[in-house]
């Protein structure tokens, strides 16, 4: 960004990469397989054609001295290297990216063990950047959630009761998003880009659910937002409230789009209003 040249490839239609999508995976990917080399790393950007080593100052080192000082849940105590998955999504919200909507861009970073999803990490890169005199100025904030911990990096808030703020996609809308929206009757509908950025809404009591009744969005983009939301008290499913699966085998698309409540108690009444239109063309 501060080159002023995003290095934008079109990977397929309304599907971009930029250069900072392909340097943030590589920083990532390299660093976790130094310090975990047995671990199975999933990432959305292909990096087949990169034959460039990665700079020895990308490289991360150093871990958060507060989160392993933590207790870690009995069911994860006995957890090896080689089954754990990390689902990672260098760069969430490119398109918004493109278009300078620098606060829909998450990094993220989900950690599954078998199917489930347990662990995840959510970056905003550029949060509060309009603060700062340049966007890259920002320090960003990070986010983390562990099932059987909790969350940390940021303050929980629960939304309004009795009111249904909606959030969604803004550059993947097509007539079954739309008909299931207005199933809801929602009070209010926030069209924001980004899978981490819609429920970090939901987390910080600004929506009440995430829905999205279309493929296209995939593991890497749920992966993290999922252990987190999780964590934190809410719950994350595909629109007909089947729970996705996380395993290093599993289809990467998430065929059955995302419904995501931050509270878990409400989700059954979200999935319930889904209209059977909608059911049967996600139910495959
Ligand atoms: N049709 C699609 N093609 C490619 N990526 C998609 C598509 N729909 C959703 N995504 C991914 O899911 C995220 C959430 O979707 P949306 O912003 O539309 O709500 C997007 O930012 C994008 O992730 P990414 O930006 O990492 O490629
Ligand atoms: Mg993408
Ligand atoms: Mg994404
Ligand atoms: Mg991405």
């Amino acid at each position: 960004m501060s080159k002023g040249e995003l290095g934008i490839v079109e990977k397929g239609k309304n599907d971009l990469q930029t250069e900072a999508d392909r340097s943030a995976q590589q920083c990532i990917v390299s660093s976790l397989s130094l310090q975990f080399p047995s671990i199975k790393i999933i990432g959305e950007e292909d990096q087949s054609s990169n034959s460039c080593p990665t700079p020895p100052e990308w490289l991360v080192t150093e871990s958060d001295p507060n989160v392993l000082g933590l207790q870690c849940p009995k069911d994860l105590e006995n957890v090896k290297e080689e089954e754990v998955i990390v689902w990672v999504d260098p760069l969430d919200g490119t398109s918004e990216y493109t278009q300078g909507l620098l606060d829909h861009v998450t990094v993220l970073i989900g950690v599954a063990v078998g199917e489930k999803a347990v662990g995840g990490v959510i970056h905003q890169p550029y949060y509060e950047y309009q603060n700062f005199a340049k966007p890259e100025l920002s320090p960003g904030r990070t986010i983390w959630g562990i099932s059987g911990i909790g969350t940390g990096g940021f303050d929980p808030k629960v939304a309004e009761e009795g009111k249904r703020i909606i959030t969604t996609t803004r550059s993947h809308s097509n007539a079954l998003v739309q008909a299931a929206l207005d199933a809801i009757q929602p009070d209010d509908v926030l069209r924001v880009g980004g899978a981490g950025h819609k429920v970090m809404l939901l987390m910080e009591g600004k929506a009440h659910a995430y829905v999205f009744a279309s493929a296209g969005c995939k593991k890497w983009d749920t992966c993290a937002p999922e252990a987190i939301l999780s964590a934190a008290g809410g719950h994350l499913t595909d629109m007909l409230g089947r729970p996705y699966q996380y395993h290093a085998s599993v289809q990467h698309l998430n065929a059955s789009g995302v419904l995501a409540t931050a509270r878990k108690e409400d989700h059954a009444w979200y999935a319930s209003r889904v209209p059977d239109s909608v059911r049967e063309k996600l139910s495959s």
